[in-house]
């Protein structure tokens, strides 16, 4: 837990000044120069702070309740419920005493769950504390004698009371012409506002196709995202000039005896946060006097936003890594912030006009999520369980985050086909195909996990899923054991960077872990809750690794004559590269009858195709990146493949030897190229790893001792 998530005492340093000094620039952002000030849509995050100010609390270090127009509702808590201890979106998060009460499942697994988990009754203070934020966003304190009152009273006006809304388009613009002031989504009003909400979509297109443009403007140009150089002469005013005065950054070794003695003060993190952001943002004119190196500062950032949020300090790099300077932090703010609570309207079962009128009835605030989906409803505040409903039992819907519609969006299944959903339980994916295929085909629904298909069955029975066959292989069976499907949806175990806000424990390692850690890894089955737990670049590597696999397995088990399919998505709740666009290069790489096609999402942005001194395929544009700070969902990434047919030759000859063709094919590739396994230090838990595959067949295991060594990753795989 970090310093930030620690202080529970007295007010500390509002740090709100930190933005007026180094306000983001919006061109460096991707964000809209058009839009007005007052455009909420600008700091989606924000939003969400803004709305905890307001009779919602919002902790430090850990995500609370959100409370909309007076409502309650914790997205995580509630798809916790909903998916029986899933591994993606909601369902590892811990689970606070509000929600127990507002969002209470009935559903015996997630209850089993909701009590056994890290329930922290020391929350409770949180619940009651003061709002504490590091707030770039906001451009001023009520506590800042700097600011004239005059502009603080407009400045604090522009965030009205407004619930924190989805914003696919990185834009919730006109709320008020919406009507999100006018009270409860009614049957009466339901149309005009999916109407109007329809408009608003419209216009947000035009806009984010401008953004869209910026943020490829913003990767294209500055490989190392160096921040914010190019801030305007206002911005450069209202940055207040020169680093502060008496400010000095310390030096490694003043850091590590920092380290050593425990860390420094709240107060003392946030103002050298403050100066290090500025002088990063404006290092051309401010850099040279300070006497000091870039990456001196950087360092020293890092590691402040590691002790201020609780990251350990590889993730807080490898994260930070990802934006300019100033955005790595929104990012940051963003994930202590929860994301709104959403549930998908089971069209097997209902309508979802049908269901919005049923739950508001029974006291639910709701309305649609917007024009991307039309089965989504954004859930504002409730007087009942949402996941206690008679509707949710009768499985008209699902507690599912709005992140996870997106990959089965853009794998639009056709009715009357064979779907593989790849990785698949606790089956909030699954359900959605095979709602979208309207109950004829069929979807194969496989998870290695043997016990987490019992969620996942339960979800099928649910929602009335007829179409749907359970499994349990290892996804690298495929297309071994099955293959010739129309369409593929590899939802791939990922170390869950994108959903930080739900389960913080993503931030950090355990202690006691990296015993299972590696056993998992060596298996090379890796359950999420396990591979969450990333701290070092090989952890990364070897969940890439995985990764790469599965999606060669992926495509080889795609019929390519298929006539109405032949699509395969790749999805991840995570936001590293490394398992997202270099896992797509790689498989662009190794299948030449494959390439990237248009995902079919409105929003996102575009993936990367150069990192850090990496290029990947410029198809890999493509792709398609969510970030809770700038659409605020859950971090997530969908990348679209067509797998056409294959002229022969020697190679293809090979891959349609199956699986394993192509985890033979990963294997030498990564084991020679990027992953050095250690051999000895490595025995122990490749051994453990095979008496585990043993005991699971019903085989004898042999004593400890005895048991027979694995030499390399690939003999146990
Ligand atoms: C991100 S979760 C899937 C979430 C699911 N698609 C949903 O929407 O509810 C990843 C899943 O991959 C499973 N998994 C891990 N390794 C696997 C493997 N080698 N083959 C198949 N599934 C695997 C985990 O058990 C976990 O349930």
């Amino acid at each position: 837990m970090g310093r930030r998530a620690k202080n529970k005492q007295g007010n500390p340093e509002p740090i709100s000044p930190l933005y007026e000094n180094a306000k983001p620039s919006q061109k460096k952002l991707g964000k809209r120069k058009a839009e007005p000030e007052t455009h909420e849509s600008r700091r989606p995050a924000k939003k969400a702070k803004e709305a905890a100010g307001k009779g919602k609390v919002v902790a430090k270090g850990k995500e609370l309740k959100q409370k909309s127009k007076g409502g309650k509702a914790s997205g995580k808590d509630v798809e916790d419920a909903e998916e029986g201890g899933s591994s993606e979106g909601w369902e590892d998060a811990d689970l606070k005493t509000e929600a127990i009460s507002l969002f209470n499942n009935s559903d015996d697994e997630g209850l089993d769950e909701l009590e056994n988990d890290e329930f922290d009754l020391e929350d409770e203070d949180l619940l009651r504390g003061p709002v504490q934020e590091l707030d770039l966003g906001s451009d001023v304190s009520h506590d800042d004698p700097a600011i004239p009152a005059s502009k603080l009273k407009s400045k604090r006006s522009k965030q009205a009371d407004r619930p924190t809304k989805i914003i696919p388009n990185a834009s919730d613009a006109s709320s008020d012409e919406d009507g999100d002031d006018d009270g409860p989504v009614t049957l009466a009003n339901m149309e005009a506002r999916s109407r109007a909400l329809d408009a608003r979509a419209a216009r947000e297109a035009e806009l984010d196709v401008e953004e869209l443009q910026r943020a490829a403007e913003m990767v294209e140009g500055d490989d190392e995202f160096d921040g914010v150089d190019d801030m305007d002469d206002e911005e450069e005013d209202e940055a207040g000039g020169v680093s502060g005065e008496g400010f000095v950054l310390p030096s490694v070794e003043e850091r590590e005896e920092e380290k050593k003695t425990g860390g420094t003060e709240v107060h003392v993190l946030q103002r050298r946060m403050r100066e290090c952001v500025k002088v990063l943002g404006r290092w051309k004119k401010l850099g040279e006097n300070t006497g000091r190196s870039r990456s001196e500062y950087v360092d020293q950032l890092v590691s402040d936003i590691a002790s201020y949020y609780g990251y350990n300090d590889f993730l807080a790099e490898k994260l930070f890594q990802l934006f300019p300077v100033t955005e790595a932090i929104e990012f940051f703010e963003a994930n202590e912030v929860p994301r709104p609570v959403t549930i998908r309207t089971n069209t097997l079962r209902t309508r979802r006009r049908d269901l919005a009128q049923a739950l508001v009835n029974r006291g639910v605030n709701l309305e649609p999520i917007g024009k991307w989906t039309n089965v989504g409803l954004q859930v504002f505040e409730s007087t009942v369980p949402i996941g206690a409903t008679p509707e949710y039992l009768a499985g008209h819907y699902m507690l599912q985050a709005a992140s996870s519609f997106l990959p089965v969006i853009a794998l639009s299944p056709q009715p009357q086909e064979r779907v593989l959903d790849m990785a698949s339980a606790p089956g909030g994916k699954t359900t959605h195909i095979a709602a979208l295929l309207q109950n004829t085909g069929v979807v194969f629904a496989n998870d290695a996990n043997k016990a987490r298909t019992k969620s996942l069955t339960a979800n099928v029975h649910r929602l009335g899923a007829k179409n749907v066959v359970v499994c349990s292989y290892d996804g690298r069976e495929f297309p071994k054991v099955m293959g010739g499907f129309d369409r593929v949806l590899l939802d791939a175990p990922c170390s869950g960077t994108g959903v930080i806000s739900k389960d913080s424990s993503v931030k950090v390692n355990k202690v006691g872990f990296p015993q299972t850690f590696h056993d998992h890894f060596h298996d090379l089955i890796i359950d999420v809750q396990i591979s969450r737990y990333v701290q070092s670049e090989r952890d990364f590597t070897l969940l890439s690794h995985l990764q790469k696999q599965l999606i060669l397995c992926a495509i080889d088990s795609i019929n390519p004559a298929s006539k109405t399919g032949g699509y395969i998505v790749y999805s991840t709740c995570s936001v590293t590269v490394d398992e997202n666009e270099a896992v797509v290069d790689y498989a662009l790489r190794k299948r030449p009858n494959v390439h990237l096609v248009d995902t079919g999402l409105e929003f996102g942005r575009e993936g990367y195709t150069r990192y850090r001194g990496k290029t990947f395929d410029d198809s890999v544009k493509l792709t398609r990146r969510f970030y809770p700070h700038v659409h605020n969902m859950d971090g997530f990434f969908v990348a679209k493949f067509k797998v056409e047919r294959r002229t022969k030759g020697k190679k293809d000859e090979e891959n349609e030897k199956g699986a394993v063709a192509s985890k033979m094919e990963v294997d030498e590739e990564e084991m020679t190229e990027e992953v050095k396994f250690d051999e000895e230090e490595d025995r122990p838990y490749l051994e453990e790893a095979k008496r585990h595959r043993m005991k699971a067949k019903g085989l004898r295991v042999p004593p400890r001792n005895r048991a027979p060594a694995a030499t390399t990753v690939k003999a146990s795989a």
